[in-house]
Order: C-alpha cells, then sequence, then structure tokens
C-alpha cells in the first residue's frame, strides 16, 4: 500500500464527499486544497478544467497528482446554456428563477457535465468527462447542494438529485461517470 498523494483542489465541500465515496479504494491518500481558482469566461469545458488545473499546479508547485473538476448544467433549449456559469445563476438568482427560464420553452431536458482535469506527477494533463442526461423540473427536495433539486435524472429512479441519497446519486450521476474513469485510469498506472 503506497502512501503516495493525490490532490484534488475544490472549494465545494459538497463536490469533495461524493468524490471521497468515487474514490474510494485507490492508491493514492486523497487530500484537498480549498484554493479558489479562477475560472475562465469560456464555454468549452475542457478549456475551463484545464486552466483550473493549470493555476493548482502552479499555486501548489510541481511533482504532485492534482486533479480539479468544473460541472456544467446545459439546457439543451439553451444551445447548452448557462453550462459553466450555472454556478453564477444559482448564486444570483436563486433555483426558482433558474426553473421559470425555462417557462417559454417546450424542452425542458438538460444534461449535466462534469470535466475533469488531471494533472500527473511529470505535469502532464488528462481529461475525462462524464455526462448524465435529464429534465429541468420544479425544485423538489432539499437545497443543499447547488441545483441538485432541479435536475432529474432520465435513468434514475423518477426522483430529483436532491431526493436521492447520495449512494442513488453516485449511481448514474454526470461526476460518477467522470471519476469512474479517472478511478480506472489511475489504477492502470
Ligand atoms: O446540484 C448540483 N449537483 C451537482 O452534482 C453539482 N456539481 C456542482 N454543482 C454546482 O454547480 C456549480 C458548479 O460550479 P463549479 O464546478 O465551478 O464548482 P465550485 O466553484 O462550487 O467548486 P470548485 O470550482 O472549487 O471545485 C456550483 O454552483 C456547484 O455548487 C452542482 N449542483
Ligand atoms: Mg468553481
Amino acid at each position: 500500500m503506497s502512501h503516495n498523494k493525490i490532490v484534488f483542489v475544490t472549494g465545494n465541500a459538497n463536490k469533495l464527499k461524493e468524490v471521497q465515496l468515487l474514490l474510494k479504494g485507490i492508491k493514492y491518500e486523497l487530500v484537498n486544497e480549498p484554493l479558489d481558482l479562477d475560472e475562465l469566461q469560456e464555454s468549452k469545458l475542457e478549456s475551463i478544467a484545464i486552466s483550473k488545473v493549470k493555476q493548482a499546479t502552479s499555486q501548489l508547485g510541481a511533482g504532485v497528482p492534482v486533479f480539479v473538476e468544473d460541472t456544467a448544467l446545459c439546457f439543451n433549449a439553451m444551445n447548452g446554456l448557462p453550462g459553466a456559469y450555472i454556478k453564477w445563476f444559482v448564486k444570483e438568482m436563486g433555483i426558482d428563477n433558474i426553473y421559470k427560464m425555462l417557462t417559454g420553452f417546450e424542452d425542458k431536458t438538460a444534461k449535466a457535465i462534469t470535466t475533469i482535469a488531471y494533472s500527473d506527477a511529470m505535469g502532464k494533463i488528462h481529461v475525462f468527462q462524464g455526462i448524465t442526461e435529464g429534465t429541468i423540473v420544479e425544485p423538489q427536495g432539499p437545497r443543499t447542494f447547488g441545483w441538485d433539486s432541479l435536475f432529474k435524472p432520465n435513468d434514475g429512479v423518477g426522483l430529483t438529485y436532491a431526493q436521492m441519497d447520495k449512494e442513488e446519486k453516485n449511481k448514474i450521476s454526470q461526476r460518477a461517470r467522470a471519476f469512474f474513469k479517472l478511478k480506472e485510469y489511475l489504477e492502470q498506472q
């Protein structure tokens, strides 16, 4: 059993909780650094994640394996917006008003997308993405995590993320799909 560290840079405690469960059993000790990274204003999700991990490695120094993730909520009726900007919509207008944004549209479908950028000990960057398709519904369930109460995944049990327990969400979420790929990659190394 090796005691090498792998650092997850995030200031989001809910993400951290999910990722700790999703990465259980990896050969690294998972360490959190709550650095507040700048986020590019850019619609390409890979570029946002890569820019975050580059800032993280420049602050933490070379030689340490580090990863970040950026999570977007993309409305199909709006060609993928708010996307990565969803964080600012949640913060400034709140989820009830985000729900109302789709009032004029018949199509309420959305994609939740998590993009991980992993910088290995050599500084090489690897990107992994997970997507979960779902529908935007009137907020249901506790409002503890971002837009969880608005998003009902298609392959779930008919509940919003907020109404599911973490284990259930972790079976089908965009984050689970992305971290499954990272975990698989780390296991091959
Ligand atoms: O209901 C949700 N279910 C999720 O599974 C989920 N994952 C992220 N979010 C929210 O979407 C925005 C992403 O922004 P984001 O990826 O930049 O995160 P962040 O800035 O909070 O943390 P970080 O950048 O330090 O890692 C933030 O408002 C997060 O709270 C989620 N909401
Ligand atoms: Mg962020």
